[in-house]
């Protein structure tokens, strides 16, 4: 089966280089579905995606969790077809599950500037859930503007574009197996 992972990559112009390997995500993603599994033993947690970007890392994800749980889907974007964030959340999609009294994980692909997080965990907040927990494959630290709580962290990332994985650049890029960033970053 051909998985596509080049070593470089073009995307809209822009020629972008590895950065997490293939084998890196997998083992990391792997962990952190046995984490959550212990964590969440008898809890039969929601785990709910931000469309687009989380889609891969969340289906992997979950085939590492080895309990009772479900999951559905929320979508929104902020970023449109630039590699800064416009500073604005536009809502696309709400979840259709009732979490009232449930146990959610929220599961982001990448918490940059901390925006997107923090409004979708405000906004969930307001469903009553029992507990929300986030998880995040990567973490941009240095980027993180807003005051965001994560309870799972995949990679903590410099302030650089990133490319691959599900992450995208004008919604190009997401079917690469592996993390990439922007050459000479
Ligand atoms: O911390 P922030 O600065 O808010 O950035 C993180 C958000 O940006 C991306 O979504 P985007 O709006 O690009 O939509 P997409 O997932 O459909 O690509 C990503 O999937 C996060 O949801
Ligand atoms: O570095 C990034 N790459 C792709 N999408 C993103 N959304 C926020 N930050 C990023």
């Amino acid at each position: 089966m051909a998985i596509y992972k080049p070593e470089t990559v073009e995307c809209n112009g822009e020629t972008f280089h590895v950065y997490i390997t293939q084998e890196e995500l997998q083992e990391r993603v792997s962990e952190l579905g046995e984490e959550l599994s212990r964590h969440y033993e008898g809890r039969n947690p929601i785990f709910i995606g931000v469309l687009n970007g989380a889609y891969i890392f969340l289906s992997d994800l979950m085939r590492h969790v080895e309990i009772s749980c479900e999951v559905d889907f929320l979508k929104l974007s902020s970023y449109g077809d630039e590699k800064v964030s416009s500073g604005e959340v536009t809502d696309l999609k709400d979840i259709d599950a009732d979490i009232e009294d449930r146990n959610v994980i929220l599961v982001e692909d990448i918490v940059d500037t901390g925006l997107s997080m923090k409004y979708i965990v405000e906004k969930l907040q307001k469903k009553k859930p029992a507990s929300i927990e986030t998880i995040t494959l990567l973490h941009k630290t240095e980027a993180t503007r807003h005051d965001v709580q994560l309870d799972y962290v995949g990679f903590r990332i410099p302030a650089l574009f990133v490319l691959g994985y599900g992450l995208d650049y004008a919604q190009e890029g997401r079917n690469l197996a592996q993390i990439y960033i922007l050459d000479g970053e």
